[in-house]
């Protein structure tokens, strides 16, 4: 049976990256997905907004919804500190498969926890279930429909504190009109709006970040 491109991408991670070197798996996947197949990471240009988001933040617990093959999972670990880790959840599981194999590949699996599952099962039990107690970033980079309910149902689920920062990928493209509306017209969240590029691509893209007033 022929090989997925997530499948290539990780076969080629294995082949041409340096075991346990963070930074050389994201070179590797950006080479890949820019000269050979498109995918969706986020990719260098907006993981550099994202690099500065979680530096700002140094985050203890952080949350990534929509792991796909594991890209921004080992960009954002590779920047956490001694004994702070991140959740990340997928529901492929496939791309589950791939994104597993990538963390332990880029030598961050004991800073990541990936979770194979909905988003909309998993977040409410992240406290009891996964010890969490509130969340100090969460990365959006899921079905762009369900930046919103998402939000709402942390919210509900009281994992976001006074200062907890989101940060939400293709604002643009493919785009999260409702998302924006919803999070720039709610008086408990102050919003910065960071303009970039669709990964690999000349297209625009923007991702927004969302700070948690309490
Ligand atoms: C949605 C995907 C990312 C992953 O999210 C998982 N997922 C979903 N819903 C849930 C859930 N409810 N719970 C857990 N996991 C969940 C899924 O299985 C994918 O692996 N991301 C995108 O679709 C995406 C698409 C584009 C894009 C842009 C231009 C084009 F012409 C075509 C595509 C760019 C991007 O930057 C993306 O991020
Ligand atoms: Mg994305």
């Amino acid at each position: 049976m022929n090989q997925s491109k997530e499948q290539r991408i990780l076969n080629f991670v294995l082949q041409n990256a340096v075991r346990g070197d963070p930074c050389s798996v994201l070179e590797t996947i950006d080479k890949y997905c820019s000269q050979k197949e498109w995918a969706m990471n986020v990719g260098d240009e907006k993981g550099l907004i994202l690099d500065k988001t979680v530096e700002e933040v140094n985050p203890s617990v952080a949350l990534e919804l929509g792991t796909y093959c594991g890209y921004s999972a080992v960009r954002i670990a590779r920047l956490l500190k001694a004994g702070a880790h991140l959740l990340t959840v997928e529901f492929n599981p496939e791309f589950a498969a791939i994104a597993k194999q990538m963390i332990e590949f880029a030598g961050v699996q004991d800073k990541v926890k990936l979770l194979e599952g909905p988003s909309e099962e998993i977040i409410p039990q992240l406290k009891k279930k996964y010890e969490v107690d509130t969340l100090d970033f969460v990365f959006l980079d899921h079905w762009k429909d369900k930046y919103t309910p998402d939000t709402i149902l942390l919210q509900e689920c009281n994992l976001l504190r006074k200062g907890s920062v989101l940060l939400a990928d293709n604002i643009i493209v493919p785009g999260a009109p409702e998302f924006l509306n919803y999070i720039r017209n709610n008086p408990r969240f102050q919003c910065t709006n960071y303009p970039s590029h669709l990964e690999y691509m000349k297209v625009e893209d923007a991702m927004e970040k969302a700070v948690f007033l309490g």
